[in-house]
């Protein structure tokens, strides 16, 4: 665990960005004419540091984290990565400013195999700064059952192992920052653990993790820090190990912390 990673974010955070590889402030998205999903949202992660977001269904938790990848334009509001105001560049460019994002579903190409999913994702990473031939390499050796089966359609690989074959895809383009959503969704439990084995592996090989997570119980196993949204508020950001799941309850049914 990150010793550090639950220092209160420093009154001018953005004015030093040394010590943060993902900062956000006052941030602001929605959907259309409809009102504010994402509602003012403060947040500093220290490098190499995974933070998981939680909160009720509909609290915005993957609103929020389409909005920093850009796939949901921010109204208002800043996103730095390393200190590169990000906030202004499409999703690609976000990717070669370091920012990978994981969605959900559809997260590979299922009538790919294994090296044309890893194939099309280094062309679309080409643009990004510091990638060399080693990437490849150095993904597939945290993730070695991949380079192992190279010609396995990725739809006939199991729930966990597409959800690596999706982060390798991602950490081609060598982030800094790697956004998951919902990695463990229609996971069985015991794939859940080794999916979450497999973030903090990520973590250890230097990429800063921020992940949604609906399973409560599995991110705090691996975060260093939780942060608990609520209507589109930050509700609660606090240690992993200091949160005990049954003080959650509280804030889940709108208790502000
Ligand atoms: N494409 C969309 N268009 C309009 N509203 C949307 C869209 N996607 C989400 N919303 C609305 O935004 C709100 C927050 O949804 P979001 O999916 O971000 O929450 P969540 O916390 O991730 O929920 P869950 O835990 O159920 O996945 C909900 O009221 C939802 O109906």
């Amino acid at each position: 665990m990150n010793a550090h990673a639950a220092a209160p974010p420093p009154a001018s955070a953005l004015d030093d960005p040394r010590d943060h590889a993902l900062a956000v402030a006052g941030l602001r998205a929605g959907y259309g004419r409809g009102g504010d999903i994402v509602c003012g949202i403060d947040m500093i992660q220290k490098p190499e540091t995974i933070v998981t977001v939680i909160g009720p269904n509909g609290s915005g938790k993957s609103s929020f984290i389409k909005t920093l990848a850009g796939l949901l334009p921010a109204r208002a509001g800043r996103i730095e990565v390393t200190g590169r105001d990000i906030t202004a560049l499409s999703p690609a460019r976000r990717v070669a400013a370091g920012l990978a994002y994981v969605p959900q579903e559809a997260n590979v190409f299922a009538s790919l195999t294994i090296a044309e999913n890893l194939k099309l994702a280094t062309e679309f990473i080409r643009g990004r700064a510091g990638v060399g031939p080693g990437q490849r390499e150095r993904v597939l050796a945290l993730f070695p059952e991949l380079g192992q089966r190279p010609k396995t359609l990725a739809g006939n690989l199991s729930g966990g192992q597409r959800q690596m074959l999706a982060f390798a895809c991602a950490l081609l383009a060598n982030p800094e920052v790697l956004l998951l959503d919902e990695p463990s969704a229609g996971l069985s439990p015991k794939i859940v653990g080794e999916t979450m084995e497999a973030v903090v592996r990520v973590r250890e090989a230097g990429v800063t993790v921020l992940l949604v997570e609906q399973n409560v119980a599995a991110a705090l196993a691996i975060a260093d820090e939780v942060v608990v949204l609520v209507a589109g508020r930050l509700s609660l950001r606090a240690k992993a190990g200091d949160v005990k799941q049954a003080d959650l309850a509280g804030l889940f049914f709108g208790k502000e912390a």
